[in-house]
């Protein structure tokens, strides 16, 4: 078995009409078992017969009989290959086959939803599933970069995160010799870009997020459909630089899609999945033997990707065209488990683990900074990113202002006539600054934290932080922004409508209103730990605040006359402490006037604002200090809670 295929180029390479057939030549680069003895390769990666079993419910939850019944279902069965140094393997598959499914239990982001077996061997040496992400880089088929950074910022900072040990002027050399590798030196001072805004290209971006792995000097790297969404011609660039990676003594194994025909000559290994199983895993010479002895040649001028993939694959249109399909499939890697090929594999995998000087397993470098270093970084790079987006900026600041604005000029001056709305209206402003104030937090969080959570989770899986790491930076980026825009918020609604003209009072009145602002962000953030959509959040805070103004203001029904549990609830709301704080603020020595011609004489007995505090608050002002510590209170405890829903995020994040 001598004779192989090389492949000859007819056309253009980059045109439309590019086609090429497969002519018999003499192989030299096959080794006898023997002969592949002699040398040995610098890292060598063994997967045996790894296997990932999921339990699942039968039917949808509508269909109770079915779904209180399971079954467990085979995700990827007995699979096994063998990859050295040097190599770029390609894993192909039609939609569902199990490619990623494959790439994600080596890498260690399986989850534990099922039950994976089999060994994965380094060197020969068995590597333990809770050290797969400390040995194998991982680039996922999306992009997680922050968009206003430039690309010489996105690896640098992640450079800080990933290597203690280096000096500044190390990390630069690191960066710029990685920039280097991956052509990216021209794009360095350019932003990454966003959705609203140009950056770097598709291309780019990609080769930016395999640059962020490379920095850590991985010896395996996987990749999840890195052409995913690119145009062929930068697809294939990819596919060519990755190759040059794996050349540079790496091993490199990617999912990808459709590759195009002149990408054959790329790979050194490709594999073929389906249904869970991998129907084949050799070099492409040997793939275009193989499927030819088992009765299968491809036709001249096509794509031998296409064609093995479409033979492989498994046609579920019909009962008739799945019942063949599927037995071709079976004849097919019946017929591989029997080949030389798939002996000489399994070889190779023996032949590692009984090596007599077995090298080291490669770990990634892992010389992580302190947990504070790592918060510094994580902030600085936070107030970097989210400093240059300017809209998030004038948002943040300005949507405070134009709600006061709004409400400035619907109640316009306060009287202090009783019959002209001097109680009436003090109490809709306090009602409204504490009710609208966590909504603007709300929407802060919404709008900018998605993002830098799924760099988080990213990150974290990398083995660079801990998602409550990025959480506390993200929080301590907060307060300048909330200060700044409640005060100018307050500063406007205060003195316009001409609340109480004491000086000390309005620094209490912007104090209390602080609170609910940052506890509507907190509180979101809180949640966006442990509910992956953002527009459950956004339905939560809002049922959660209303509920919460509700039982804690006492505005819409009198503390004393609400049933004892929802007084009991109200202790917990930060709009009881709040609504008391601002009432007792406002109202407490507060004389009015009364003009019994305008309205209800009765009003007249409300001679000052005390009245109004015993009849809202009795006895709020002796809680006055109280009241302020319990409402500071809900700050820390947020960050906490905030802290354990990141924590609890780190066992629902799959990937
Ligand atoms: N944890 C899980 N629970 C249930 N089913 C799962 C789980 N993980 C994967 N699957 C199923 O296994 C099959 C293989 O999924 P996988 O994502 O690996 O396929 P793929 O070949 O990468 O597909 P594509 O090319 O479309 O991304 C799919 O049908 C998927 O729904």
């Amino acid at each position: 078995m001598n004779n192989s295929y090389s492949m000859q180029t007819n056309g253009q390479t980059n045109g439309s009409n590019e086609s090429f057939k497969f002519v018999l030549e003499k192989r030299t680069d096959i080794q006898s078992p023997a002969a592949s003895n002699q040398k040995q390769p610098s890292c060598c990666l063994g997967v045996s017969n790894v296997s990932y079993t999921v339990s699942e419910r039968v039917g949808p939850w509508w269909d109770l009989p079915s779904y209180r019944k399971k079954w467990t279902r085979q995700i990827l069965n007995d699979v096994s290959f063998h990859v050295d140094s040097g190599q770029i393997m390609g894993i192909l598959g039609n939609s569902g086959s199990g490619k990623t499914t494959l790439l994600d239990s080596i890498a260690g982001r399986i989850g534990n939803t099922g039950t994976l077996i089999g060994e994965v061997f380094v060197n020969g040496r068995k590597v333990k599933q809770t050290l797969f992400q400390e040995c194998f880089s991982y680039v996922l088929q999306s992009d997680n970069l922050l968009s206003y950074l430039t690309v010489e910022e996105t690896l640098t900072f992640t450079a800080h995160l990933a290597l203690r040990q280096h000096s500044a002027s190390a990390i630069r050399k690191k960066v710029a010799a990685v920039m280097a590798e991956l052509s990216l030196s021209h794009v360095a001072n350019t932003v990454i870009g966003g959705r609203v805004f140009p950056g770097i290209s598709g291309g780019e971006r990609r080769r930016v997020s395999i640059a962020s792995q490379l920095l850590q000097d991985p010896k395996v790297i996987l990749l999840d459909e890195p052409t995913t969404g690119l145009d062929s011609m930068t697809a294939n660039q990819i596919v060519v630089l990755l190759a040059e990676l794996a050349r540079r003594d790496r091993i490199v194994i990617v999912t990808i899609h459709q590759p195009r025909s002149e990408l054959f000559r790329v790979f050194s290994r490709i594999a073929i999945m389906s249904c869970g199983e991998l129907v084949f895993c050799g070099d492409p010479g040997e793939m275009v033997d193989f499927f030819s002895s088992c009765g299968f040649e491809c036709p001249e001028y096509c794509n031998p990707f296409d064609i093995y993939v479409d033979l492989t694959s498994v046609d579920t249109r019909s009962s008739e065209r799945e019942a063949a399909t599927y037995r071709r499939m079976h004849d097919i890697t019946s017929a591989y488990r029997r080949s030389e090929i798939y002996q000489r594999m399994t070889w190779k995998i023996r032949q590692s683990c009984q090596r007599a000087n077995k090298p080291m397993i490669p770990f990634k470098s892992k010389e992580s900074p302190s947990c504070m270093s790592k918060l510094a970084v994580l902030f600085r790079r936070t107030v970097r990113n989210l400093s240059r987006d300017r809209m998030g900026v004038i948002m943040r600041l300005s949507q405070n202002l134009i709600y006061g604005m709004f409400v400035a000029f619907f109640v316009m001056n306060l009287d202090n006539d009783v019959n002209k709305g001097a109680v009436q209206d003090r109490i809709g402003i306090i009602y409204q600054a504490m009710g609208a104030s966590p909504y603007t937090g709300m929407l802060n969080a919404v709008a900018l934290f998605p993002a830098m959570r799924a760099v988080a989770d990213q990150e974290s899986k990398d083995g660079l932080y801990q998602k409550w790491q990025m959480f506390l930076a993200y929080i301590v980026h907060i307060f300048p922004f909330s200060i700044i825009s409640v005060f100018i918020f307050t500063s406007f609604l205060y003195w316009v409508v001409g609340m109480h003209p004491d000086p000390w009072r309005f620094m209490c009145f912007t104090a209390v209103i602080m609170v609910p602002h940052i506890t509507g962000e907190l509180l979101t953030l809180v949640l966006l730990g442990v509910v992956q959509d953002p527009n459950m959040v956004n339905s939560g805070m809002a049922l959660l605040n209303i509920a919460g103004i509700m039982v804690g203001s006492g505005f819409l029904r009198g503390t004393q006359q609400m049933p004892v549990v929802f007084q009991w609830l109200s202790y917990l709301t930060f709009q009881k402490y709040g609504c008391e704080l601002l009432i007792v603020t406002e109202f407490y020595g507060l004389n009015f006037t009364c003009n019994s011609s305008l309205g209800f004489p009765e009003g007249c007995l409300i001679k000052d604002g005390n009245i109004i505090i015993d009849q809202l608050y009795p006895g709020g002002p002796s809680r006055y200090t109280l009241d302020f510590f319990m409402l500071y209170a809900f700050l820390p405890a947020l960050v906490l809670l905030g802290v354990i829903s990141f924590k609890i995020r780190d066992r629902l994040v799959r990937r």
